[in-house]
């Protein structure tokens, strides 16, 4: 069934998802039709055949005209510039001729205004992002609440953030089979493109500060994140982040109360038993290799939203200690993917239910 895709954003998510598309499939997973952003298309180009942190992609890059042709099949690049105020002026009017079903936005800088306009203007029929816009219809952890997406009443739906990829699989275990008081959360996370190489002005004054030269505490939405997927756990988790100058691979460190005592044997039985069973594919338990703990750089590629440090479980009574991993974007491009998959067999469902 034909099931179109836009991107606006071709930053390090944007390109991501791009990238893996045309990773997962043969002339990609997904039918990607137009992609935007405001760089000149041979920038975009350039960014996509050679990449820092991934290496350059498996497939070729051309350009031909106002198209990008990935791995053979042309794509149509649209430069668009959302602070040009409406959709039309900003250059994503032209999109409707694509007929889209969804516009993946990874921009970050979109509001739920900008989205509303977009369906309400016939742009796309339903728009998804990476960041938790207020307002948003749902926000989806795959594997998780996935089942819960309802095409006839979510339009403006979020693909959580990375960490609360991570983090939601984990706690919904947590939450189902022995319930969480209070949990304190810490996030190492890369150099994001919004710090300074230097220090200076920044509206955030710590990503003002050299990224390479300091732990830069700061807040982190994780908590936020995982309480939207699970309101249940609103009030009961506190979080904040450390970004740290590496480029890629995040951790995280977690202190919970729990409802009730357990034992490592407890909660390994049940990680390791929902990492084989239904979030397979999602969450991972790592013993190490030949006996030593790896470290974070082993995890590039990682397609796994969290990766749990088995060594690092700790429980004493009620308290428990928990250390993950995951590769911040491509473990969130590999999930942004399985959402569109969410979306399109609604898609398939709602028409045959129509039909039938
Ligand atoms: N990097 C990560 O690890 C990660 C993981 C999960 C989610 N996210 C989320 O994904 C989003 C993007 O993050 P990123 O790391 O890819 O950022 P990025 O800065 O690398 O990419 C953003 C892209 O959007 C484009 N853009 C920004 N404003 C625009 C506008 N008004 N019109 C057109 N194009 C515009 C920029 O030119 C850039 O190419 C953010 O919401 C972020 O929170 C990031």
């Amino acid at each position: 069934m034909n099931f179109g895709v836009g991107i606006v954003g071709l930053g390090r998510i944007g390109r991501g998802v791009l990238r893996n598309n045309f990773t997962q499939a043969v002339g990609g997973r997904f039918d990607i039709k137009v992609v935007c952003d405001v760089m000149p298309i041979n920038q975009v180009a350039y960014l996509l055949s050679h990449d820092s942190t991934y290496g350059n992609p498996p497939f070729s890059i051309t350009i031909d005209g106002e198209h990008l042709i990935v791995d053979g099949k042309p794509i149509k690049y649209q430069r668009v510039d959302r602070r040009r105020g409406n959709p039309q002026d900003a250059g994503l009017g032209d999109l409707r001729e694509f007929e889209l079903d969804v516009l993946f936005d990874a921009t970050g800088t979109a509001t739920n205004d900008d989205f509303r306009t977009i369906i309400r203007q016939n742009i796309a029929k339903k728009t998804l992002c990476t960041w938790n816009v207020t307002g948003l219809d749902i926000s989806l952890v795959y594997g998780v609440n996935n089942d819960q997406y309802d095409p006839t009443k979510h339009d403006v739906i979020c693909s959580s953030t990375c960490t609360g990829n991570a983090l939601t699989p984990i706690f919904h275990i947590l939450e189902q089979h022995i319930g969480i008081d209070y949990a304190r959360v810490i996030t190492i996370h890369p150099t994001l493109s919004d710090q300074k190489v230097l220090d200076g002005y920044h509206v955030n004054p710590q990503y003002g500060r050299t990224f390479n030269e300091s732990i830069i505490p700061t807040s982190t939405n994780v908590g936020h994140s995982t309480t939207l997927v699970i309101p249940a756990l609103t009030g009961k988790i506190d979080s904040f982040s450390y970004r740290v100058p590496n480029c890629i691979v995040s951790a995280m460190d977690i202190s919970a109360r729990l409802a009730r005592n357990t034992t490592i044997e407890e909660c390994s039985d049940l990680f390791n038993h929902y990492a084989q069973n239904s979030l397979n594919g999602i969450i991972s338990c790592d013993y190490g290799s030949f006996g030593h703990q790896k470290v974070s750089i082993d995890y590039l590629k990682t397609p796994y939203s969290a990766v749990i440090l088995m060594q690092y479980l700790t429980a004493h009574g009620c308290q428990l200690g928990l250390s993950l991993m995951h590769d911040n974007e491509w473990a969130y491009c590999c999930r942004v993917l399985d959402i569109l998959g969410v979306l399109s067999s609604a898609k398939e469902k709602h028409s045959c239910a129509r039909n039938s």
